[in-house]
């Protein structure tokens, strides 16, 4: 459905995108991971058309989409980062604005804001302004907005930054429903691992404008088979503590989380008496160690040595 082939694009002195290569089938839904900066929007915004590529090729059903933008303008859905909504108007009158523009009245119009504002769960809030909103509710909004043309594909630029929990859960149950139960494809981009590996068939790790790995969640957790990862909760935190961690020659990376820290070690390393020891030396108190199942932001550390969200 979607192909994007070495797509390059340079700002004056940086280079926001370096090379991506990514594709998406259809009815995929497919992860666009990477911490603040890696070139996720600058990715997405030359795919939605809106941002010109310094080089490369996209292609959407094998149009160039680069030459030709209305291959996909029409069957595109994009939620964008910031909020573009009306403030002063209700939630409904925003919908029925922006389903006007493209090209939906009477009736049809009618009946569509009922099954979007339905599907984000605000129908019995349609009447109020959107100042009056909560973030997430907002959020909810925005994302009504981009469906009122049912879109083949949905490109969601980090839809849940800043929202409360309840919205949240929300927007991943909706895009889940959009996915599973109406087929839509939908690429979606976000620095929460959790998200992505709730929602995502496959998964592409971007980090200074290049795609790090890619592939599906158990692919990419494969990378980190012949590691564990040992979760150190601690009672307060040390520098003399990661230090001498670090130091120890079958660890192989360690970041800090909120209860402690966590430590990649080579597969079944016989470290714990070890990090007692150290514990000890450097009167930190341990609460707990355990040894976890890796998620993606432990694959994220093992390939950049950083947290998704340093
Ligand atoms: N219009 C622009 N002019 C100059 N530099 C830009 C511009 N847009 C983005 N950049 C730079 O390009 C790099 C990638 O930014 P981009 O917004 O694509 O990252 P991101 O992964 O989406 O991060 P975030 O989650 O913070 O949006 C950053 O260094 C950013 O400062």
């Amino acid at each position: 459905m979607l192909q994007v082939n070495d797509l390059h694009k340079k700002f004056k002195t940086t280079t926001a995108v370096n090379g991506v290569n990514l594709y998406l089938d259809q009815g995929e839904s497919v992860g666009l991971l990477g911490p603040n900066g890696a070139g996720k929007s600058t990715t997405i915004s030359m795919i939605s058309t809106l941002l010109q590529p310094t080089s490369g090729d996209i292609r959407f059903k094998g149009g160039d989409v680069l030459k030709k933008p209305d291959v996909i303008r029409p069957v595109l859905g994009v939620v964008p980062q910031e909020i573009a909504l009306y403030e002063e108007l209700t939630a409904y009158e925003n919908m029925h604005f922006f389903g006007k523009t493209y090209g939906l009245s009477g009736e049809k119009l009618k009946n569509k804001i009922d099954e979007v504002l339905e599907l984000v769960g605000l129908t019995d809030r349609k009447k109020e302004r959107v100042k009056n909103y909560s973030g997430g509710m907002k959020r909810r909004i925005n994302i009504a907005v981009s469906l009122m043309h049912e879109p083949e594909l949905l490109i969601m630029d980090e839809p849940t930054v800043g929202i409360d929990p309840q919205s949240r859960s929300h927007i991943l149950e909706m895009v889940r429903e959009l996915n599973r139960k109406k087929g839509m494809s939908i690429l979606y981009t976000s620095h929460y691992m959790e998200e992505v590996e709730r929602l995502c068939d496959r998964v592409y790790i971007m980090d200074h404008g290049q795609i790090i790995a890619s592939g599906t969640k158990e692919e990419l957790k494969s990378i980190l088979s012949s590691e564990d990862t040992i979760l150190i909760e601690v009672h307060q935190k040390s520098e003399q503590f990661i230090d001498q961690l670090n130091e120890h020659s079958l660890v192989q990376q360690i970041a800090e989380v909120d209860t402690g820290y966590k430590v990649i070690v080579s597969k079944g390393a016989d470290v714990f008496a070890d990090i007692f020891e150290i514990a000890n030396a450097s009167q930190v108190k341990v609460k707990g160690v355990h040894v976890q199942t890796p998620t993606l932001e432990d694959v994220f550390l093992h390939l950049t040595g950083r947290k998704l969200r340093d």
